[in-house]
């Protein structure tokens, strides 16, 4: 037996005592990322062009469909591009799913992409990531675009459980997309997924059960996943069908389009509630390349950016020297700890930089300038810190506590010495 195996089946045996806290599993090398999960919050936008589409839809002469309805199609479109990037890229560049650093408290990732649009309309777009929580570990992250005013503004946490086979993993938070140019606003929830092939040493993501894509102008788009083995027997599909308010939507046949396919494939569009002969293509993760963001040399960094911090760690996975790792692993762990003490001796808790913890139960709809309750009160979804799209009164809404939630502060943009 190799000694990659042998040590697989040692950490395939620690799973069984496993305690629900993703970073007390001591994983071994080769399933490791080089990369920290604070980096993931650039999935949202490697496809700029579609972030932006909506701000160039207008309405038509000739159009059936009210421009709203093109935007919304549209932001689907955007949210299915993210999907391949968000859940697929590790196994596409490093052979299967891994275990990503664990973010420190405070850690930041920034970077951004440049205008590649042909004449020019796009503008620069910038990611801000900034690790808000590391107990539980929480990423805060804004994708902000000033030249056509769009903003994409979240923040994620994962809880996880084992099963015989695979990780189960809920998701809690959600994201917020801003057009101010057309005075519309889209909260998006983010579904529930699961590890597969841990026990092949191969783990791969596949999503499950449902999420939402609720607009401010009323059209709603409700996406059903499903994996090999379900109905449709392929991996990574989906169905979406585009609604025009979350009361239809409880009436299959009052779909206005229907997607279907593989997010990390084709997918297709067409009228109505069944994918008819006719149906167009809606994307095509195979032939739309992503684009990835730019970021400064690490020399260039300050240090709390992701990339410096665990330079020496990443250079040890890489390496594949597991004592390397847990020693620049271990002076990381013990720098923040003394960090922690220290603040708590002075009284002087950290403070985040570009994010602040908001409970929304204090706010009404209009004073909450996010527009978040506004959305989340029309999709009847839960304000509560319950898994990501869980519907109000449902089995799952049973927090008692209100729920804190994490808002975008883009002045703090402004006045930073952080240099993109
Ligand atoms: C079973 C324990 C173990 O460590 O096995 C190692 C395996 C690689 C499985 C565990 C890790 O799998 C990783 C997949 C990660 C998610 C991937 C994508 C996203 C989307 C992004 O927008 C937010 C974060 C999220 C949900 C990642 C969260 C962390 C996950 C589940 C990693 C697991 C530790």
């Amino acid at each position: 037996m190799s000694s990659t195996s042998a040590s697989w089946t040692a950490f395939i045996k620690s799973l069984a005592s496993y305690n629900g806290d993703l970073s007390s599993l001591t994983a071994p090398p080769f399933i490791l990322s080089p990369t920290s999960l604070v980096e993931y919050s650039q999935y949202w936008s490697e496809h700029v062009d579609l972030f932006l589409a909506p701000n160039f839809i207008q309405q038509e002469i000739n159009d059936v469909d009210s421009v709203e309805l093109k935007h919304m199609v549209a932001v689907l479109r955007w949210f299915i591009s993210t999907l391949k990037s968000q859940y697929c890229s590790r196994a596409e560049t490093l052979g299967g799913e891994k275990k990503p650093l664990n973010p420190f408290l405070g850690e930041l990732f920034v970077g951004k992409w440049t205008d590649e649009s042909p004449s020019k309309t796009f503008g620069e777009t910038l990611l801000v990531s900034e690790q808000v929580s590391h107990h539980p570990p929480i990423t805060a992250y804004a994708i902000q675009n000033k030249t056509n005013k769009t903003t994409l503004q979240g923040y994620n946490g994962v809880r996880a459980s084992m099963s015989a086979t695979a990780l189960n993993v809920r998701q809690y938070g959600h994201a917020l997309l801003s057009y101010e140019n057309l005075n519309e606003k889209y909260l998006i929830t983010l579904p529930p997924l699961h590890i597969e092939g841990i026990l092949m040493a191969a783990p791969f993501v596949e999503l499950e059960q449902k999420s939402y894509i609720q607009s401010s102008t009323g059209y709603v788009a409700v996406i059903e996943y499903s994996g090999r083995g379900y109905f449709s027997g392929k991996s990574n599909s989906f169905k979406a069908r585009i609604y025009k308010n979350i009361s239809e939507a409880e009436d299959k046949t009052k779909a206005l389009y229907t997607v279907s396919g593989q997010w990390s494939g084709v997918s297709s569009i067409s009228r109505g509630n069944a994918v008819a002969s006719d149906a167009q293509v809606f994307f095509d993760a195979n032939n739309s390349k992503p684009q990835h963001l730019t970021v400064k040399p690490i020399e260039e960094q300050s240090p709390l950016e992701s990339r410096r911090a665990w330079q020496k760690v990443a250079e040890a996975i890489r390496a594949n020297d597991y004592n390397l790792i847990h020693e620049e692993k271990t002076k990381i762990e013990n720098e923040q700890r003394e960090l922690r003490k220290k603040e708590a001796a002075d009284d002087t808790p950290w403070k985040q930089k570009f994010f602040e913890e908001i409970d929304y139960t204090t706010l009404t709809e209009e004073d909450d300038e996010t527009g978040y309750i506004k959305l989340a009160n029309m999709a009847n979804l839960s304000l509560k810190n319950v898994p990501s799209g869980t519907r109000k009164g449902s089995s799952k809404d049973n927090e008692t506590e209100a729920g804190s939630h994490w808002r975008f502060c883009p002045e703090r943009l402004d006045t930073t010495d952080i240099v993109f």
